[in-house]
């Protein structure tokens, strides 16, 4: 343990538990990031974790908060120190009558869907999964697939965050709206937020049905009702089958009736499947066929033979069995550009360039299913939207996600120059990338460009909240205009942003279990903990707010006294590996 962290942890509260483990190894859901955080932080109260910053700050070390770890991408990687809120998961209150509901940032829509369902309560809407923590949900504009919704974060009324300088403060759309603004997608860059108020709707159950289409079909009824007919609709296009699944659901005072066994759900099927990507990965031209088998096993070999009816309550008939390790590719664009979008990918995944106008060739190329297609609009959304929202600002959102699987982890052999030619076209029709997702091709002059003044605007903000960085990386430096354009030659962390860590390299990962996942590795672990921090040390003042009184517990005086021993803290355990 670095004796600085020592020596700063013995001038603060000796009897708030600074909660913190050594040797833990995070990773994404999907085990394609890994990295090594000096230490990992489970906070349990908003003393705590104002305790945690303030002691970040003099440390001088960066501060990463993850959730479930579910976003794709390097986003919550780091050498320096990673915070998580699981124990920070409180209802702390619910109104019944109102619906408003106010919880401690670290709980996942899974918990609290099951509570608020005691409570006769629900989201009005949701993804595809409930394992994410709500904090994360609204830090990268998570969204579901209704035309009758924006993103999951407009339920939300009000947020508290821990800025950098350790202050707790609350933003809604009528006190400090800026903030409140740039905190519904932060991207983890302003601070750590802490309590959120939400609306909550009344508990509802759906009717759902799902049938397979022709591609044609979904492309003739794309604007006479296909997105409209009913409150929730999605699609998985199957590009080689030129076919659909289409899902929809509305909410229904029909009995509940649990939906049919499927086979890629059951164990047989899971495996067939899975193996089946496994070989594909020697042999990708089998791909074509096994779209055709598993589809055909799971919903039908042809369009219109076979539908899938249930009723399910709401908060868990809106998800779906997202299967296996993942990459994900997802980008918006206006609705209406859909069929032209669907048109071209098709055409460039059968052969015809010219089609396509996509100019990347497709010679031994092959790829997964589904392309999830799917809908938003958040123009009726009363509530500010946020800086950073990829939804369209004057008409309904198309989302496009072409999914490419790891079976066994490991990484399928053509996804360098599918994404490349995707991502392509995206660029093409105007289309903005989905915050947690696998994007690379676009850099951060070109994000900068894309949002414009909101993207200004949520920098001026970002500034204002986290003048050193403390909660900058290097997935930020790659894609957000950090700097401006006449500060572009400087050095930005050590003149401007000093906290912000940089990557230092990305390394095959030794143990077993990480398939072909990458360990990520920041500067804070190759320059060594502490070197540069001692010169740039500063002795700031305290964080001007009045904490409540902390709880004295046994954990803490055991932690500070590990800690003041230079030894590791080890108040939870480590990360059992995987
Ligand atoms: C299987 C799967 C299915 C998915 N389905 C959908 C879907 O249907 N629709 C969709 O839009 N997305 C979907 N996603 C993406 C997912 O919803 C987002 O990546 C979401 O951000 C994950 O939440 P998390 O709690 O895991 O956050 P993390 O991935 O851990 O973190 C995401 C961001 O939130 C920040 N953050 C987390 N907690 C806090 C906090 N307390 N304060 C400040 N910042 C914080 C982090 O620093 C980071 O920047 C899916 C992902 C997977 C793997
Ligand atoms: O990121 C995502 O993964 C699933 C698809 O498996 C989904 O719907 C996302 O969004």
């Amino acid at each position: 343990m670095d004796p600085l962290i020592a020596r700063e942890l013995s001038k603060l509260e000796p009897a708030l538990p600074f909660r913190a483990s050594t040797d833990y190894l995070h990773h994404t859901w999907a085990k394609t990031f890994f990295s090594r955080p000096e230490l990992y932080i489970r906070p349990q109260s908003i003393p705590e974790i104002q305790q945690l910053v303030t002691l970040a700050r003099r440390c001088r070390r960066r501060l990463v908060t993850v959730g479930s770890g579910h976003s794709p991408s390097d986003l919550t990687c780091t050498s320096s120190w990673l915070v998580n809120l699981d124990d920070f998961n409180q209802i702390l209150q619910l109104d019944t009558a109102t619906g408003l509901v106010t919880v401690e940032a670290g709980i996942r829509l899974s918990e609290l869907g099951a509570r608020l369902e005691e409570q006769g309560l629900t989201l009005k809407n949701l993804g595809s999964i409930d394992s994410q923590s709500i904090a994360g949900v609204i830090a990268t504009g998570t969204h579901g697939s209704s035309l009758r919704h924006g993103l999951l974060s407009e339920c939300i009324e009000d947020l508290s965050l821990v800025l950098p300088n350790g202050q707790l403060v609350r933003c809604s759309a009528t006190n400090n709206p800026s903030l409140f603004r740039a905190a519904l997608v932060s991207l983890g860059a302003l601070g750590i937020i802490v309590e959120v108020t939400f609306k909550a709707r009344r508990s509802f159950n759906i009717a759902w049905r799902q049938e397979r289409y022709t591609l044609a079909k979904v492309l003739e009824e794309w604007s006479t009702g296909l997105w409209t007919s009913h409150e929730f609709v999605r699609v998985w296009w199957l590009p080689y089958e030129k076919g659909a699944i289409v899902w929809r659901a509305d909410s229904t005072n029909l009995p509940l009736r649990a939906p049919p066994k499927n086979f890629y759900g059951d164990w047989f099927g899971y495996h067939v499947y899975h193996n089946l990507l496994a070989l594909s990965s020697y042999v990708p031209r089998i791909l074509p066929w096994v779209e055709w088998f598993i589809f055909g096993m799971q919903y039908g070999f042809k369009a219109g033979t076979t539908v899938t009816e249930a009723v399910e309550p709401a908060r868990t008939g809106l998800l779906m069995n997202c299967l296996y390790s993942q990459f994900v590719n997802e980008w918006a664009l206006p609705l209406e550009k859909g069929p032209e979008a669907i048109s071209r990918l098709s055409a460039w995944l059968h052969g015809d360039l010219k089609a396509s106008g996509i100019p990347f060739p497709t010679k031994g190329l092959w790829v997964h299913c589904p392309v999830e297609v799917r809908v938003s609009d958040s123009t009726n959304n009363p509530n500010p939207r946020p800086f950073l929202d990829p939804t369209c600002h004057d008409g309904p959102t198309l989302y496009l996600n072409a999914t490419l699987y790891r079976p066994y982890l490991r990484d399928p052999p053509c996804k360098q120059r599918y994404y490349e030619a995707f991502e392509w076209l995206m660029r093409d029709m105007g289309a903005k990338p989905h915050w947690a997702k696998n994007f690379n091709t676009l850099d951060s002059t070109e994000l900068g460009i894309l949002y414009a003044e909101d993207m200004d605007e949520w920098l001026k903000v970002r500034q204002e909240v986290d003048p050193e960085g403390m909660f900058l990386g290097e997935w930020h430096r790659r894609n957000l205009p950090l700097l401006d354009l006449s500060e572009q030659g400087t050095r930005d962390r050590s003149d401007r942003l000093p906290l912000l860590e940089r990557e230092s390299e990305r390394r095959t990962l030794n143990i077993s279990g990480a398939g072909d996942g990458v360990e990520w590795v920041g500067d804070r672990l190759t320059q060594g903990h502490g070197e540069r921090r001692f010169s740039h040390e500063s002795r700031d003042e305290e964080p001007n707010h009045s904490a409540p009184s902390p709880p004295t517990t046994a954990t803490s005086e055991e932690s500070f006294d590990l800690l003041a021993k230079g030894e590791a803290s080890i108040l939870l355990d480590a990360n059992p590996g995987l």
